[in-house]
C-alpha cells in the first residue's frame, strides 16, 4: 500500500528536523533553509493542517555561538551551549514563521513531564490549545536542566512521543539523508534504499546504525526505532532529507519520497499508550518463543512459566521490558514481583508460585492489563 497519500491527508503532523539540516552540520543557524521549511508549513497550514514542529540544533547552535569546534564531553558545557543555542532557534523560527502572520510557541520537555499521567494528559491540552489557536509549537528537550534520569535521549524519540500524545497521523523526520538504507550509505557505498517498510519491523533495526555526523545524535537507529513508537498510535513515519527541494509541500502534494514506515498497529487506549511512552524501564524479562506469541499474539497476560531470564532490580509494580533472546522488545508493563522473586519463579508454573515464595500476589507475572505490546 502506498501510504504517501496520509501525508495528503493528514489533519495533524509532526515534524522533526536533526541538528545536521538546521545548523548545517554546525556552522551555525541555517536561516535560509529555517526560511523555506517555514513557508512549507504555513502552506500546510493554510491547506488546514496542522503542524507541530520538533527541533533540534540547541546545542550544536550554542557550540557555534561559542566558537566551539567540537561538541565538549562535559555534561554541564553542553547545557550551557544549548541554554544559548536554544534561544537562536526559537528567534529564527520566530522570524520564519511570522512573515507568513503565523505564531510560533516554544515547548520544552523531559520525560519527567510526561511520565507522570496528570503533567502528560495536561501537556496535551496545551498542545492542542495552540493547535486551536493556529500557532505553530516548537519542541525540543530541556537540555539546560535535564539529568540522565529524566532524559529522553533524542529528539527522534521526542517527535515520536509527542506524535503519540496529540494523535498526530503522521511523523516527517527531515535528516541529512535521503532514507533509510539497509546499511549506513556514509560507510557503505552500495547501501540499498528502502523506499517502504513496516514501523516496527526488526529487520529494520539491523540496519540502522548510529550517527555519521558530528552534530546529530542519534542516527537511523533512533528514527527507526521512533516509527516504531509513533506507529502505536497508528502514525505513519517518513524519514526524507531536508535537502530536498520543497520538500513538505511535494510529500503533502502526495510524491513518493523518503522512506515511509507504515504503521500497522492496532490503535491503543490512552492508558497504554502512556505506559508505553516510559521510557524508564528498571528490568528485562526474557520470554521464550511461545509466551511472546501469547503476548502478540493472543493478547494474553505474562506467566512465570515462559520468562526464561531476568537482568536488573526492580520492585513490584515498576516498568519492565518484555524481551527475546536478542533482546528485541517486544512488550513492556508493570510486574506482579519483585526483580528478586521474579528471578525464583523463572520457567515455573502458576500453582508452584505459593510453594517456592511462601506466598502469592498474582497468578500472572505481568497482567495483561497492565501490559502494552510494542510490536505486532
Ligand atoms: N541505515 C542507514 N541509513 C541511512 N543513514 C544511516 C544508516 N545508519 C546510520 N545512518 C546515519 O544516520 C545519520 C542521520 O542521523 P543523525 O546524524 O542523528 O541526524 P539528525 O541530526 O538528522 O538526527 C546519517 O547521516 C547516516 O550517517
Ligand atoms: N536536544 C538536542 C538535540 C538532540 C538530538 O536528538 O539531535 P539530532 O540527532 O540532531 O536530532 C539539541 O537541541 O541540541
Amino acid at each position: 500500500m502506498n501510504t504517501f497519500s496520509v501525508i495528503k491527508d493528514a489533519k495533524r503532523i509532526v515534524i522533526k528536523i536533526g541538528s545536521s539540516l538546521i545548523t548545517n552540520y554546525g556552522k551555525g543557524i541555517d536561516y535560509p533553509a529555517i526560511a523555506a521549511w517555514a513557508a512549507q508549513i504555513a502552506a500546510l497550514r493554510q491547506a488546514g493542517k496542522e503542524v507541530v514542529l520538533v527541533s533540534s540544533g540547541a546545542i550544536a547552535e550554542g557550540m557555534a555561538r561559542l566558537g566551539w569546534t567540537s561538541r565538549p564531553k562535559e555534561v554541564n558545557k553542553q547545557q550551557a551551549a544549548a541554554s544559548i543555542g536554544q534561544m537562536g532557534l526559537i528567534q529564527a523560527y520566530e522570524k520564519a514563521f511570522s512573515t507568513h502572520h503565523l505564531l510560533a510557541s516554544q515547548i520544552l520537555l523531559t520525560h519527567e513531564d510526561l511520565a507522570d499521567r496528570l503533567r502528560y494528559i495536561n501537556a496535551r491540552s496545551t498542545f492542542l490549545t495552540l493547535l486551536d489557536l493556529g500557532v505553530i509549537p516548537i519542541v525540543n528537550e530541556n537540555d539546560t536542566i535535564v539529568t540522565d534520569e529524566i532524559r529522553l535521549g533524542d529528539n527522534d524519540t521526542l517527535g515520536a512521543v509527542v506524535t503519540n500524545l496529540i494523535d498526530a497521523d503522521a511523523l516527517i523526520i527531515l535528516t541529512d539523508q535521503t532514507g533509510l538504507y539497509d546499511s549506513d550509505p556514509r560507510k557503505n557505498p552500495q547501501a540499498q534504499f528502502i523506499h517502504h517498510a513496516t514501523a516496527g519491523d526488526p529487520a529494520l533495526e539491523k540496519m540502522a546504525g548510529g550517527s555519521g555526523s558530528m552534530v546529530g545524535t542519534g542516527g537511523m537507529i533512533t528514527k527507526v526505532l521512533a516509527a516504531k513508537r509513533a506507529a502505536s498510535t497508528g502514525a505513519h513515519t517518513i524519514i526524507v532529507s531536508g535537502h530536498e527541494e520543497n520538500v513538505l509541500a511535494r510529500l503533502a502534494a502526495g510524491e513518493t519520497i523518503g522512506t515511509e514506515l507504515q504503521a500497522s498497529h492496532s490503535v491503543r487506549s490512552a492508558r497504554k499508550q502512556w505506559l508505553a511512552d516510559h521510557l524508564r524501564v528498571r528490568g528485562k524479562i526474557v520470554l521464550d518463543a511461545g509466551a511472546i506469541k501469547a503476548l502478540t499474539e493472543q493478547g494474553k497476560s505474562l506467566l512465570p512459566i515462559g520468562a526464561i531470564d531476568v537482568s536488573g532490580t526492580f520492585k513490584r509494580g515498576d516498568l519492565v521490558a518484555c524481551v527475546d533472546e536478542n533482546g528485541i522488545e517486544y512488550a513492556r508493563g508493570l510486574i506482579n514481583y519483585a526483580s528478586s522473586d521474579t528471578r525464583r519463579i523463572l520457567r515455573q508454573p502458576t500453582h508452584k508460585i505459593a510453594e517456592i515464595l511462601g506466598s502469592i500476589h498474582n497468578e500472572e507475572l505481568i497482567h495483561r492489563d497492565n501490559l502494552v505490546v510494542l510490536m505486532p
